[in-house]
């Protein structure tokens, strides 16, 4: 369909939130009733200029927002990003180019700021790549089977002479930001956390739209008293018909700085009687749980999939910021980006003490999309499978075999939230 040029694409205005907040709620399929309470709270967190809409004669028929955020490369320097979310377009408006001009916009603009990458969860897997974005990390969810873990029922705590206490929201709110920050400094592909995911996913703060129902906490502190691990989790209320518990422990978010505090709390959650089943919530693919149990089978892979797209912006500053594997070595890279952002041929020369990177007419080893750049970045994927894919080009005999030596991670990388 030929797009619509008399739709405005712009920054709403604060009088416009009620309208743009309905035009979210339609895309998603949610209620599309707006309440007070829900403006204004969305009035304390939108960037007004990084709050797009789309309007057709002064309805609003599309959604887009950004807002500042760090990501963990590999190595842990954190580097800026242009996070993006509530992208909607109403069903009666869509497949006209809306997203794509609200995107290009809110790209020009990061680019313009100095952002080194944008991320995003893709709600739908074909809808991001044209943009430039790859999918960079994924997540897995496993359901434990209790039971058959081999785990000993009769543990009542660690025996490393660390301690696990329930505690409440307020406890969360106190030592949980300071233990986050040290997760996600040494996390790659982990992003920051704000004051606000604080207080909305411990009560503090409650929002119309997702019902509050409080959760349990334990907390693991190690011999010495130092948090290194929190876990939040709920339980459901189910018994069979011989009158036998039968309860799931379904985990909202757990982080751990040691394997210690991570066994730790993944033992006490399948010590809990009455607790048949634990289910993990979103973790790492290649999380140590199942390697806790001594059957690691117990746990079952339940939900699989891409997590966090990345988008890179300037690819100087996102390959500057990482290590790199071995002793080193030299890439140069032909990276294509319809969208013109980031397009150019890369020297990348890595060491143990560093990475310098910078534009060169020297000849490219590999060719390849921002895309495919942005899903190797995090040490994710690989160069190889991406040449036998045929979305990487090898323009010298075993550059990706170097590619990959250079680029992966002996840990994939997670982003354990959503936004
Ligand atoms: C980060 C987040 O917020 S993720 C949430 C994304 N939002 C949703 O999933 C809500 C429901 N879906 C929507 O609101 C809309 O369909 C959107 C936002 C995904 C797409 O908006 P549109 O305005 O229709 O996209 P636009 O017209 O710019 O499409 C550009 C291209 O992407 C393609 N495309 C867009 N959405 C999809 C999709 N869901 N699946 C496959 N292709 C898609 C279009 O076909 C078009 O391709 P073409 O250029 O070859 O013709």
């Amino acid at each position: 369909m030929t797009p619509r040029t008399d739709i405005d694409v712009r920054p709403i205005t604060e009088a416009e939130t009620p309208d743009w907040t309905r035009a979210l709620n339609t895309g998603f399929l949610r209620s599309p009733a707006v309440s007070d309470r829900e403006i204004a709270d969305r009035g304390s967190y939108l960037i007004p200029a990084r709050t797009l809409g789309a309007f057709d004669a002064g309805r609003c028929v599309a959604t887009f927002r950004s807002f500042p955020q760090e990501l963990t490369a590999v190595g842990g320097t954190p580097v800026p990003a242009n996070a993006i979310s509530n992208v909607t377009v109403t069903a009666t408006h869509r497949r006209r180019g809306l997203l794509t001009r609200m995107m290009a916009a809110d790209l020009a603009a990061a680019k313009e700021r100095g952002d080194v990458v944008a991320t995003l969860i893709a709600a739908e897997y074909p809808i991001y790549g044209r943009y430039g974005f790859g999918p960079a990390t994924s997540t897995a969810e496993w359901t434990v089977d209790v039971a058959r873990t081999g785990l000993d029922r009769r543990w009542s705590g660690p025996s490393d002479g660390g301690r696990i206490d329930l505690v409440d929201g307020e406890d969360v709110r106190k030592i949980g930001p300071e233990l986050h920050e040290r997760f996600r400094l040494a996390q790659p592909g982990a992003v920051g956390r704000d004051e606000r995911w604080w207080q909305v996913n411990t009560g503090a703060l409650t929002l119309d739209r997702s019902p509050w129902t409080e959760p349990f906490y334990a907390v693991y502190r190690s011999a010495a008293g130092e948090v290194e691990g929190l876990v939040s989790y709920e339980a459901d209320d189910n018994w069979g018909d011989a009158k036998q518990p039968l309860n799931t422990a379904d985990v909202n978010w757990l982080i751990a700085v040691t394997p210690e505090a991570e066994r730790a709390l993944w033992q006490y959650l399948c010590s809990i009687d009455w607790i048949t089943r634990v289910k993990t919530g979103w973790r790492a693919p290649d999380d140590l749980l199942p390697h806790f149990l001594p059957d690691p089978r117990a746990a079952r892979i339940t939900t699989q999939a891409d997590w966090l797209w990345v988008r890179i912006l300037d690819v100087v500053r996102a390959l500057e910021a990482r290590t790199y594997g071995g002793s080193g070595g030299r890439l140069v890279l032909e990276v294509t980006d319809r969208a013109g952002l980031s397009a150019g041929r890369y020297r990348l020369e890595a060491g143990p003490d560093g990475a310098s990177c910078a534009p060169t007419t020297q000849d490219a080893h590999l060719t390849l999309d921002i895309g495919e750049l942005g899903a190797l970045w995090l040490g994710d994927e690989s160069a190889v499978r991406l040449v036998a894919l045929g979305r990487v080009r090898e323009e010298r005999a075993g550059a990706a075999l170097v590619a990959d030596a250079l680029l992966r991670t002996s840990r994939r990388p997670w982003c354990p939230d959503i936004f």
